[in-house]
């Protein structure tokens, strides 16, 4: 076997276990897309022009939270879609049932597959407005029927990845509590099934260490944890008879939740009264939760009598409406919080409910000739980039100084000075030198076939680590960070403006 098949065999072997994942398995959405893009598809189909060439690139424009930086999570979602796009015969009955569309194109799409080229960015890479984090190039009814649903799988991965992102690093700024971690458990308060169970995945790709969502626990084997809801406690007779049961079914896997009554006079006096009992059974009492009150004063307080009765190994877990604000204000107040269970704000990223990827025409084959396509708009930031085009992010003595959107046949040559410019401010120059570049679009599909080997969970979790230390923490801040340099390459910029003018010129010469 050479080498190229070797890659993708083991791409193909990927995916199909992928695809046996409970959250795959069983599941087509093929029609998991708006009927425009099949009224557009058909419309191609009819003029003949189904199988033109086109580039789109997928990216957005601002980033998510007030962050400085988005963190890319759903590539996994958008391969599995692609590698099982087909139109089943219940699909093709439905859109027969519509009474738009002709015989001869549902018998069309009876033989339907993807066959064309995706290049995108790895999950778990820090990324920028306006870069693409896709870039698809095909037949131009494959191209546009995916629109919709790979849309949907980025902005949303990424919106709860980066989100969580922010809320794991205000955990990690409590300095004498080791490693901080969070727990997502944001199931019921989730946007229903797919948006929790790739919300936990995502939340895992942002930083989390595990999550109370079992199917999302079970598809991608993370770490699983979990406390015990206010129900059972009030269920037993006393509080101490529900800590007791608990503890005796889980001796060293407990956490008690000391809140549904009185969290000082109760609630941790009961917790003590169990952790001592575990304690001489030779076991520990893993912590207590505390999920109402002040959470500062009550977790100060709490690991003050959990020490004076000798039990210090065991942790305090707060929850309570948490996001990365309350974190990292509790911390500020000196709050004695081990660990943090994080459900509603992080699941629905509650202050940014979208991050609004757009997917646009960059690019179309005429008589065999590619040609760059621009949308252009009365507001200057949403007129687009055309053309093929790759992302490079350069970097000086290890650190990202700036990113370059450059047309795919560019070459840079890093022992050279480069000058790069903003451009918008294009009088704002700056030259770099010895730089090093790393071009972020990878080849994922080829002409239709799985040529990316899809890496798994902790492994995409472990690259975010190793991403954001590129930034400067002036990026890196939650607050009012600083903007990244993200430049266009001197001919994307110079076609850019010949495709502005060209326009112009056409609706100057169309008013006369
Ligand atoms: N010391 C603190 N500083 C800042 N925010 C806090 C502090 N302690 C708790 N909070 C936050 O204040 C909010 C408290 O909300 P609220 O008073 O509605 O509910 P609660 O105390 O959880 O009680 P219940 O669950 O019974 O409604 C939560 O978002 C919690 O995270
Ligand atoms: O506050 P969040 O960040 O959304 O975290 C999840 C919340 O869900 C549970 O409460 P719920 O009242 O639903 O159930 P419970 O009675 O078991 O606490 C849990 O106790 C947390 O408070
Ligand atoms: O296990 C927990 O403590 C838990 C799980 C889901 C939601 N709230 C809490």
């Amino acid at each position: 076997m050479n080498w190229l098949t070797d890659v993708n065999e083991r791409a193909r072997q990927r995916i199909e276990e992928i695809s046996r994942l409970p959250v795959y398995r069983d599941r087509h959405l093929t029609l998991l897309t708006d009927l425009y893009q099949l009224t557009m598809m058909y419309g191609h189909f009819r003029e003949g022009r189904h199988e033109e060439r086109v580039v789109f690139d997928l990216f957005y424009r601002q980033n998510p939270c007030g962050n400085g930086y988005a963190i890319t999570a759903g590539l996994e979602q958008v391969v599995w879609y692609l590698y099982n796009l087909r139109f089943s015969d219940a699909d093709l009955a439905y859109l027969r049932s519509l009474n738009m569309f002709s015989d001869e194109f549902l018998q069309y799409l009876k033989n339907f597959t993807f066959h064309g080229d995706v290049y995108a960015i790895p999950e778990g890479t820090v990324v920028f407005p306006n870069e693409p984090l896709l870039r698809v190039e095909g037949p131009i009814v494959e191209v546009q029927l995916i629109e919709s649903a790979i849309l949907s799988f980025i902005n949303h991965q990424s919106l709860i990845a980066t989100k969580a992102r922010r809320i794991v690093e205000a955990a990690r700024t409590n300095d004498g509590h080791e490693d901080n971690p969070v727990i997502e458990m944001g199931l019921r308060r989730a946007q229903n099934v797919d948006a929790s169970v790739f919300g936990a995945r995502a939340a895992i790709i942002g930083g989390c260490v595990s999550t109370s969502n079992l199917m999302a626990a079970e598809s991608y084997h993370l770490p699983v944890a979990g406390t015990q809801g206010h129900s059972w406690i009030q269920s037993f007779p006393s509080e101490l008879e529900a800590f007791e049961a608990y503890a005796s079914a889980f001796p060293d896997d407990t956490v008690l939740l000391v809140d549904t009554y009185d969290v000082l006079r109760s609630g941790v006096p009961n917790a003590i009264r169990v952790g001592l009992r575990l304690k001489e059974e030779g076991h520990t009492l893993k912590g207590i939760r505390i999920d109402s009150g002040d959470l500062a004063y009550l977790s100060k307080r709490a690991r003050k009598m959990l020490d004076a009765a000798g039990l210090t190994e065991t942790k305090i877990i707060a929850s309570s409406d948490l996001d990365e604000y309350t974190i990292r204000d509790l911390v500020t107040q000196g709050a004695e919080i081990d660990s943090w269970g994080v459900g509603t704000n992080l699941i629905t990223s509650i202050d940014c409910p979208a991050l609004g990827c757009v997917y646009k025409l960059v690019a179309q084959e005429v008589n065999h000739v590619l040609e760059p396509r621009i949308k252009v708009s009365e507001n200057p930031s949403k007129i687009t980039n055309p053309g093929r085009k790759k992302v490079l992010r350069l970097y000086v003595d290890d650190h990202a100084v700036a990113d370059l959107i450059a047309l795919v046949d560019e070459t840079y040559d890093p022992s050279e000075p480069l000058e790069l410019f903003d451009p918008i401010h294009t009088y704002k120059r700056k030259v770099i030198q010895n730089y090093r570049v790393e071009e972020l679009l990878v080849p994922v599909f080829q002409g239709g076939t799985l040529v990316y080997e899809l890496p798994e969970l902790p492994e995409i979790q472990a690259r975010v680590e190793v991403q954001v230390e590129y930034f400067g923490s002036e990026i890196r801040r939650h607050l009012k960070p600083h903007g990244y340099h993200v430049d266009l390459s001197q001919p994307l910029w110079d076609l850019k403006q010949k495709l502005l003018h060209q326009w112009r010129g056409r609706r100057v010469a169309q008013s006369k």
